[in-house]
């Protein structure tokens, strides 16, 4: 059985709110409700360990989400610290070798398709995968006063989504081992990339946004509305 970890232990600095961005309403809800609510709907997905800032007052402590065991832990200053904390902190019964999903509690808009298509093709990668979505823009470099030093080539850029999948050993090493080297990793995948591996890119879609800034809330809201994919839950979880 595969556990989701949701890092949930960011402030939001960019997205500059009165709280953590994991906690802003969406129709009645938190945030973290609805990419909590994402991952436990697959039913290959067994529990989630969601990480927690140190001093976090409004997580509203659900311990059953979908019908599925909903754990916390504390992170830590960075992502990478938070996800080890979490691999730390899952139950005994998740073997090394099992499958673990992180996804970020930042990104309520996950597709059941994008799911399932994330799992059937990770499962069966040696190495495990993340959802991507193929730059679609044209790229420049900015110069630092200000104006174009150039244009970059996008051909074979992807930007990374979450979830990202890789089995729980795998994983548990790569973090270490970065965070050992004083290396500041941004996702999984690139802790196992400096292990050598080449994770598996599934395409996911471009709206599994991540909120990072006011301007993404509204349209995170809009695409849940909108999607059939993703049901508006009553008010519990
Ligand atoms: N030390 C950290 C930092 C981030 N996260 C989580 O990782 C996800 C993606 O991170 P990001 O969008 O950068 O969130 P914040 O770090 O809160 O945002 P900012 O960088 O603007 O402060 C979020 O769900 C966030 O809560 C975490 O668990 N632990
Ligand atoms: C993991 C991630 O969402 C993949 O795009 C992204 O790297 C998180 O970055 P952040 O700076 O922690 O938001």
């Amino acid at each position: 059985m595969i556990w989701a970890i949701v890092p949930a232990a960011g402030r939001g600095s960019r997205y500059g709110g009165a709280i953590p961005k994991q906690y802003l309403d969406i129709a009645g809800l938190p945030l973290i409700a609805y990419s909590l609510r994402a991952v436990l709907a697959h039913p290959s997905v067994g529990g989630a360990m969601v990480v927690l800032a140190q001093d976090d007052a409004l997580w509203p402590g659900w311990t059953e989400v979908e019908g599925k065991p909903v754990r916390t832990c504390i992170g830590g200053d960075a992502r990478a610290d938070s996800v080890l904390a979490g691999l730390s902190a899952l139950p005994d019964d998740v073997r090394p070798d099992d499958f673990v999903l992180v996804h970020d509690a930042a990104r309520p808009h996950l597709r059941a398709s994008d799911l399932e298509r994330l799992l059937d093709l990770g499962r069966g990668d040696p190495v495990g995968a993340i959802l991507a979505t193929p730059v679609r823009d044209t790229l420049k470099l900015a110069g630092d006063d200000g104006g174009i030093d150039g244009t970059q080539s996008r051909d074979r850029l992807w930007r990374a989504l979450t979830p990202q999948l890789f089995r729980r050993f795998q994983l548990t090493r790569a973090l270490e081992a970065a965070r050992d080297a004083g290396i500041a990793v941004t996702d999984e995948a690139m802790a196992m990339e400096r292990q050598g591996h080449r994770p598996l890119l599934v395409e996911g879609s471009d709206d599994n946004l991540k909120v990072t800034t006011p301007a993404d809330l509204p349209l995170a809201e809009f695409l849940l509305r909108l999607s059939r994919e993703v049901s508006m839950p009553e008010r519990r979880p």
